[in-house]
């Protein structure tokens, strides 16, 4: 591959701050939806514009390991249900008491609501069998994969779209049912569909799951355990 003739470099001034408060914003009102959902449809240019945000995340060696399964099918959506009902169940057992209680009561998918779903996966073998900075690290390919996740998320925000990821599945239950190859690895099932109201804070949070931890207790300084 010859490298790219385009190598001219842009300014690279801070954003006004009208800009600014905008790439902010997306970040702290981004939500994780699951019943918020309108059934309007996604129109293509939207998707794809979702879809190129995503394709515009960083990744290791620049090997860009991600695909996306695009999921309109009910029949598939509701296997995916089906997958998630089993695994829910599952999780649920492992709570007691209240705690219990408080998880059943929880909705944690959106997948039939959605009007589209997502399937992530990452091809570990997309740049060859050795890739620039993953040498050491053979998850920066999983790593990279979710900034895509990422990226969607917030630019999904300022479309109005929301999004939400649900991980309550057995692998192969969705490997089977998309038809994915064993070496290509699944990293999510994203919900995407309109909405016109969002949480102001974590779902978890407002249901009493869990709160959200003072950054002060997060940042270090210098050394692991010394205060930021
Ligand atoms: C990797 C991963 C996997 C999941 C999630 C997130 C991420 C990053 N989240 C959403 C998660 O619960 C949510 O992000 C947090 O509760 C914080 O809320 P907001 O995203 O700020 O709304 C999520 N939510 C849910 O209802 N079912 C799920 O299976 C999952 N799985």
């Amino acid at each position: 591959m010859r490298p790219s003739s385009r190598g001219e470099q842009a300014p690279a001034y801070p954003f006004s701050p009208a800009e600014r408060d905008a790439v902010y914003r997306a970040i702290e009102t981004r939500r994780d939806v699951r019943d918020q959902f309108l059934p309007d449809p996604i129109p293509d240019p939207v998707l794809r514009r979702l879809l190129q945000a995503a394709h515009n995340a960083p990744s290791v060696g620049f090997m860009q390991p991600w695909s996306f399964v695009v999921i309109r099918d009910a029949a598939v959506k509701a296997g995916a249900h089906q997958a998630f009902q089993r695994a829910n169940a599952e999780a649920a057992d492992l709570f007691e008491g209240e705690r219990q209680d408080l998880y059943r009561s929880l909705k944690l998918e959106g997948i039939l609501k959605a009007p589209v779903s997502l399937c992530v996966t990452c091809d570990p073998d997309r740049a060859g069998s050795v890739v620039l900075g993953r040498t050491h690290n053979p998850r920066m390919d999983v790593y990279s994969t979710v900034c895509a996740v990422q990226n969607l998320w917030l630019a999904a925000r300022a479309e109005g779209v929301g999004v939400g990821w649900v991980s309550i599945f057995h692998e192969d239950d969705i490997r089977t049912l998309l038809g994915i190859p064993d070496r290509i690895e699944i990293v999510a099932w994203l919900c995407l569909g309109y909405v016109d109201a969002l949480y102001q804070e974590p779902e978890l949070a407002v249901k009493g799951w869990r709160q959200r931890l003072p950054l002060e207790e997060l940042v270090h300084a210098d050394r692991w355990g010394q205060p930021g």
